[in-house]
């Protein structure tokens, strides 16, 4: 089967960079990126391409490229749909805040929503691919909703998880370490519909890195592998407290267990904490399903993960806080960095969120500089928290546009993600305007703490005994 025009419905930070790269290694194919917000829309049309709603090193290149040749951003969803053969789900499925599973279960209502709409603009048979991260089984709900609600059309459903990660989602993308795809393997549509999909990613992946499974496999699997990233990041962060009351250095410890070939080097990198959309989501997910099927101490294990992040996260604030003298009402405290990684503009589940709150209901003064979060950002994340009033919020916490005026007159600095430009400061410069004693909380290691503290700092860093 032959894919000439490909649908995704979603332009969010997996469905615009993922269509971004088909459409530039598929010339041929026309690519249609939908989404019911129209300012994102109009955003990833921008002229200007540094305006894109996703930040991503050589994204914008790849969308100047593609962009009106045969990659195409709209809101007109049941038009896109009805052309296409092939319709990509990359909508949103976070954690539910409400009703049975509030807290726990992926809430697929944009889900069930796409399937409908997919069934009822339909005018052709279809492949429907599931690129959103989905709990075991959900395509099975899919394919219910689409054989019975549809205009008598025919759909095979895929499952093609996302494996990017924000920041390097354009290399990931070009050079992934495997594509996965899971469909009906037991009938010849099924494995026609596989092939399909093959034979779009095979114009750049090498066909030994694209792997087939059954539907069920591939769902999973994209749990799976966040709960393993996840638990080595909770892994590496417990032992961090450890080395802290024990004078072993965490990055000795991380170095020494990476050169052991079955463990490996990545993702061994003590943190605040792991943030981001998807790590948390995903596990709370994986535990709900577990807990649904009565597997109690498989779900109690993986949920393990969860709470050491939230204890590191915790402990990082703690530890603030004791160092100023148990209090910090009424100081001004600087963070460096917002999002939950470097070169992202996301700033979802960032441990910084979580951090500054603790801070702000001991009364602290955050100021916050982060190259590529907006201040509205940082104002809509703590107001979800919905811990004080947003006046409260607004009187607490700024954000700086310039890291020598955040830090100016501190009593305390905080690293909450790991942005490059950070090393380059002029930390003398920094230092001579600073609150005296000038304290430094590195929360991601990323300073040089010896530098720093020949300068006259005193400097935590995690898994670090000072
Ligand atoms: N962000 C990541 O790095 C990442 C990586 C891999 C997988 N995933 C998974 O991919 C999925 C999407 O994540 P994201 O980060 O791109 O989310 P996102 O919130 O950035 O984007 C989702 C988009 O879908 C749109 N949408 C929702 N319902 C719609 C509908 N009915 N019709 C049209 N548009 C609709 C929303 O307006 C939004 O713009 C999630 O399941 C996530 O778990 C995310
Ligand atoms: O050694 C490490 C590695 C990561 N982190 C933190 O973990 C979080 C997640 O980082 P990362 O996994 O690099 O970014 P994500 O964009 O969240 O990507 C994850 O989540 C995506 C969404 O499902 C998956 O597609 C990716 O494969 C998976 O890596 C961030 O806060 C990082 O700072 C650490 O603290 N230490």
């Amino acid at each position: 089967m032959n894919i000439s025009k490909i649908c995704c419905i979603g332009a969010g930070y997996v469905g615009g960079p993922t269509m971004a790269v088909i459409a530039q290694k598929c010339p041929q194919i026309q690519v249609k990126v939908v989404d019911i917000n129209q300012a994102r829309i109009d955003a990833w049309n921008s002229e200007d391409l540094s305006a894109l709603p996703v930040y991503e090193p050589g994204l914008d290149a790849i969308v100047g490229e593609a962009r009106g040749r045969n990659l195409f951003f709209s809101s007109e969803v049941d038009l896109a749909i009805e052309e296409a053969d092939m319709v990509f789900i990359s909508v949103n499925t976070p954690t539910k805040t409400y009703g049975e599973g509030k807290g726990q279960a992926a809430d697929l209502k944009w889900i069930e929503k796409c399937a409908r709409q997919i069934a009822s603009a339909s005018k052709s048979n279809k492949i429907v691919v599931e690129k959103s991260t989905l709990p075991v089984r959900t395509a099975e709900a899919v394919k219910d909703i689409l054989d019975n609600t549809g205009n008598g059309y025919k759909f095979q459903i895929l499952s093609n998880p996302e494996f990017l990660a924000e920041g390097t989602a354009v290399e990931d993308l070009l050079d992934p370490d495997r594509v996965l795809i899971g469909g009906d393997t037991s009938t010849e549509e099924g494995l026609e519909a596989i092939q399909a999909l093959v034979d779009v990613y095979a114009h750049w992946v090498p066909s030994e890195r694209i792997l087939s499974t059954n539907v069920w496999s591939s769902e999973l699997s994209k749990l799976t592998a966040n709960a393993f990233l996840a638990q080595r990041v909770s892994s590496i962060n417990s032992l961090s407290e450890l080395c802290e009351s024990t004078e072993a250095d965490i990055y000795e410890v991380s170095r020494a267990i990476g050169k052991d070939s079955r463990i490996g080097p990545k993702f061994l990198q003590p943190s605040v904490g792991f943030g981001g959309s998807c790590f948390q989501k995903d596990i709370l997910n994986l535990v709900y399903i577990c807990r649904s099927y009565g597997l109690f101490e498989v779900a109690d294990y993986w949920e393990q993960v969860i709470k050491i992040n939230d204890h590191q996260k915790g402990r990082f604030a703690k530890k603030i806080i004791k160092s100023l003298y148990n209090t910090v009402s009424g100081k001004k405290i600087t963070f460096l960095g917002w999002a939950f990684k470097k070169d992202t503009n996301d700033t979802r589940e960032s441990a910084a969120i979580y951090v500054a709150d603790l801070l702000l209901n001991e009364g602290a003064n955050i100021y916050v500089y982060d190259p590529k979060v907006s201040e509205d950002q940082m104002y809509n994340d703590i107001d979800y928290l919905n811990t004080r009033t947003k006046v409260e919020n607004r009187r607490l916490l700024q954000s700086e546009f310039d890291p020598y005026a955040a830090c100016k007159g501190a009593h305390a600095i905080a690293v909450l993600t790991e942005w490059d430009e950070f090393r380059e400061l002029d930390w003398q410069k920094i230092y001579d305007q600073m609150q005296k004693p000038c304290q430094i909380f590195d929360g991601r290691n990323l300073l040089d703490k010896q530098k720093l503290e020949k300068i006259g700092f005193r400097v935590y860093a995690i898994g670090k005994s000072s």
